[in-house]
């Protein structure tokens, strides 16, 4: 490789069933992929964005999340390769720019993103409710429904990753949609949606709550408003008809 300018640190198992499923592959990646790709930023001199998550604020006792509330999380659960991985990776990160005095770091803290090509079989809600509705079956709410997510549309998001790796600000900024649901009324909207396109209304089912599920989750982005003048603009309703669309032709 010769010349880089910009690294964008995209990897790493983001759903919850797969991030669990190897925890020590999920610390790895976060911690040693990030310093491979921090090693190479250093010695390429370039700007490198790492993306990091809402999860770092693990299950919030502020709502909503300001980038400068420090977190919640619990340091050995289930989650914990993935929210300490995380938050490791963020430390990784301003730890090089430190020692690599003028190193550019730009820090993305991405909040429940979804849209086209996420695969029926990816186990986060959005893909597991509209795959499950579109084939007729139960929708499988885990926990009572009560439990909060903002839901983001990956145009939105892209867009405003492009915009912080752009930028000049080096502190972490959420990335993220405002617009909070219940996974019940979101769970509502989906069987309606599907419904409205012919297909049978499917039942709602409700299981066992997996351990460490975040109660709330809601961005504060009033940063990335003031740094980047980035906000989203796709409405949940809009951003899920291109999402079941895209199911729908998987489907032919
Ligand atoms: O996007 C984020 O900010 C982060 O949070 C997600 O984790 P989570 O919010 O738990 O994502 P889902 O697995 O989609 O779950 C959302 C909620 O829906 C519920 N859920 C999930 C799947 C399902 O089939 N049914 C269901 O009710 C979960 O219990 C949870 O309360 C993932 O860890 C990451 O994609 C990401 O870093």
């Amino acid at each position: 490789m010769k010349n880089i300018d910009q690294i964008f640190n995209l990897a790493c198992p983001a759903s919850p069933i797969y991030y669990q499923k190897d925890p020590i592959s999920t610390l790895k990646t976060c911690f040693h992929g990030t310093e491979n790709i921090l090693d190479l930023a250093a010695e390429k001199n370039a700007r490198i964005l790492h993306t990091s998550t809402s999860e770092v604020y693990g299950d919030p006792q502020v709502h909503p999340q300001p980038e400068s509330y420090w977190g919640y999380v619990n340091p050995f659960g289930a989650r914990s390769c993935y929210d300490e991985g995380k938050r490791v990776a963020e430390a990784l990160c301003y730890a090089y720019q430190a020692k690599y005095q003028g190193m550019e770091i730009r820090i993305a803290r991405i909040f429940n993103t979804y849209g086209p090509r996420m695969s029926y079989s990816d186990g986060r809600v959005v893909s597991s409710f509209i795959g499950d509705a579109l084939a007729g079956k139960e929708i499988k709410i885990t926990g009572d429904g009560t439990a909060t997510r903002s839901f983001q549309y990956i145009t939105d998001c892209v867009e405003g990753l492009y915009r912080l790796m752009n930028s000049d600000y080096a502190l972490p900024v959420n990335i993220g949609n405002p617009g909070e649901f219940t996974i019940r009324e979101f769970a509502d909207i989906v069987v309606d949606m599907i419904a409205e396109i012919g297909k049978p209304r499917v039942p709602i089912i409700y299981l066992p709550r997996p351990s460490d599920d975040p109660n709330t989750r809601q961005p504060d982005i009033t940063r990335a408003k003031e740094v980047l003048d980035w906000e989203p603009t796709v409405a949940l309703k809009e951003g899920l008809k291109n999402t079941v669309e895209w199911h729908l032709k998987q489907s032919i």
